[in-house]
């Protein structure tokens, strides 16, 4: 087990690269089970999170190889195999399989996903939408059972805007008899991704990035090539991590209009944005910066997976900024450790109040949840002294190399391994 040291005060400067987006990674690699030939998907993340997707897709069949960050994947071979338990609980998004599974075999049986833990996590708008297609569908001993003769066309009203739901209507949908109507659907740029990979493999899929997606569903899908699009969290969190602590930072491979309102906010606080088709340039802010409020909303709002790093930026700022995130509320555990770096945050009626400026100063830390160790890891960069990081296995989940990327920009990031007594007080804590 390896903890994460960083030592603070070094100013960020230079160019960083960003990955293809987990969130649409993770939705592509299921969607390639409702293909007859292989799916290639090129500029994947090298996170876990995908190679655990890679082995479920090896677990049913599929034949999978890797060249670089190129999947090819063939599922001439997959069947629809249960999958109660193992893998599966290892990430939220291992829920996919349902979608695509029932969609290609009628069938699947899925373990409850597992994922970071930001609170429930109820995925009974899935279920709505699988059971209106046509699908029987049960729980049996935290495995989700579904069984279909045939699915069928339906129109399906989200009560909750539901990326997830959304995505895997869809992809149970797209070879259903008929037309299906998905309102109240999530507009997010992860969706439109996955649409597009199902429509360049044969299906009839409109009105994504709206409210309203209708498909007519198609009998069979075909292999095609599909490149990922650029990870708007993780420029965000760059962004974010240059807006702390940098002087002069370019974040390469962005779709700037993918970051709205988060630039919004930086801008508010007096941090310098500027965005070219690809790039964002983020500068130093030249007098003190002003806190902000934020509120987490569904997309284009300010996004859920962007609170807990901004939330480590409003230790810097002058006043008071109120922090709350509406799509999961309970995302807050990142608070006590950032205040155990001496943060000043108050925690009110769901809403965390964070005063400012304080000297953060480096600390013993754990992430909980991936983006609460992005959180600890901005912190780290803005305080005095060496933070150190345990719980290095979420950040895995969602940022490739890290440590790299933030050295290249003049951090001094390393890993170590943990000494026995650690770990043991890590298992305890
Ligand atoms: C809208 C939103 O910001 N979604 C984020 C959410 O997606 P994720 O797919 O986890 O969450 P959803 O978009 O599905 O859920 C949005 C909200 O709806 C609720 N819900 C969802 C499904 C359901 O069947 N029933 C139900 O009540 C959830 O509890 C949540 O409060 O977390 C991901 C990982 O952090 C982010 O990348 C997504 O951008
Ligand atoms: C919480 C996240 O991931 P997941 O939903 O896969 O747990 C995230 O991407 O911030």
């Amino acid at each position: 087990m390896q903890k994460m040291i960083v030592e603070g005060g070094h100013v960020l400067n230079g160019k960083v690269r960003i990955s293809g987006a987990k969130n649409s990674a993770v939705a592509l690699l299921p969607a390639a089970i409702l293909a007859d030939s292989e799916v290639t998907i090129e500029g994947l993340p090298q996170i876990s999170d995908v190679y655990t997707l890679s082995d479920l897709l090896e677990e049913i069949g599929g034949n999978v190889s890797w060249d670089g960050q190129t999947i090819h994947i063939n599922p001439e071979n997959m069947i629809s195999m249960p999958l109660p338990n193992g893998k599966v609980k290892k990430l939220r998004a291992s829920y996919y399989f349902m979608g695509a599974m029932l969609g290609k075999f009628k069938k699947a049986v899925i373990g409850l996903p597992g994922g970071c833990f930001l609170g429930p996590r109820p995925i009974d708008q899935h279920i709505k939408g699988f059971e209106a297609l046509g699908a029987e569908v049960t729980n049996e001993q935290g495995a989700i059972y579904l069984r279909a003769n045939e699915l069928r066309g339906a129109r399906i009203y989200l009560d909750v805007v539901s990326v997830g739901a959304t995505i895997n209507i869809m992809l149970a949908a797209v070879k259903a008899k008929g037309k299906t109507i998905i309102e109240n659907a999530a507009k997010e740029p992860e969706i439109i991704d996955v649409a597009t990979l199902l429509t360049n493999m044969g299906a009839k899929i409109k009105g994504v990035g709206t409210d309203v997606i209708r498909i007519e569903g198609v009998p069979s899908l075909h292999g095609c090539r599909h490149t990922i699009i650029p990870d708007r969290i993780e420029a965000g969190t760059y962004a974010i991590a240059a807006a702390a602590a940098g002087n002069e930072v370019i974040i390469d491979n962005v779709i700037p209009q993918h970051l709205e309102s988060l630039l919004a906010k930086l801008r508010e606080m007096g941090i310098t944005v500027e965005d070219s088709d690809d790039q964002l340039y983020i500068a130093r802010a030249k007098n003190p910066l002003k806190s902000v409020d934020i509120k987490t909303l569904v997309y284009p709002g300010f996004p859920t997976d962007l609170q807990q790093p901004f939330t480590s930026l409003l230790t810097k700022a002058h006043h008071t900024g109120v922090v709350t995130d509406t799509i999961y509320s309970a995302r807050l555990k990142h608070i006590d450790e950032l205040r155990r770096m001496n943060a000043l945050i108050k925690v009110e009626g769901g809403s965390a109040i964070v005063s400012g400026p304080v000297n953060l100063e480096g600390a013993r830390v754990k992430a909980s949840d991936l983006r609460a160790g992005a959180a600890l890891v901005i912190a780290g960069l803005m305080a005095n002294g060496i933070t150190e990081i345990t719980g290095l296995e979420h950040i895995d989940r969602g940022y490739e190399n890290m440590t790299e990327k933030l050295n290249s920009l003049g951090a001094n990031i390393w890993r170590e391994d943990m000494s026995e007594e650690e770990e043991l007080q890590f298992q305890n804590s």
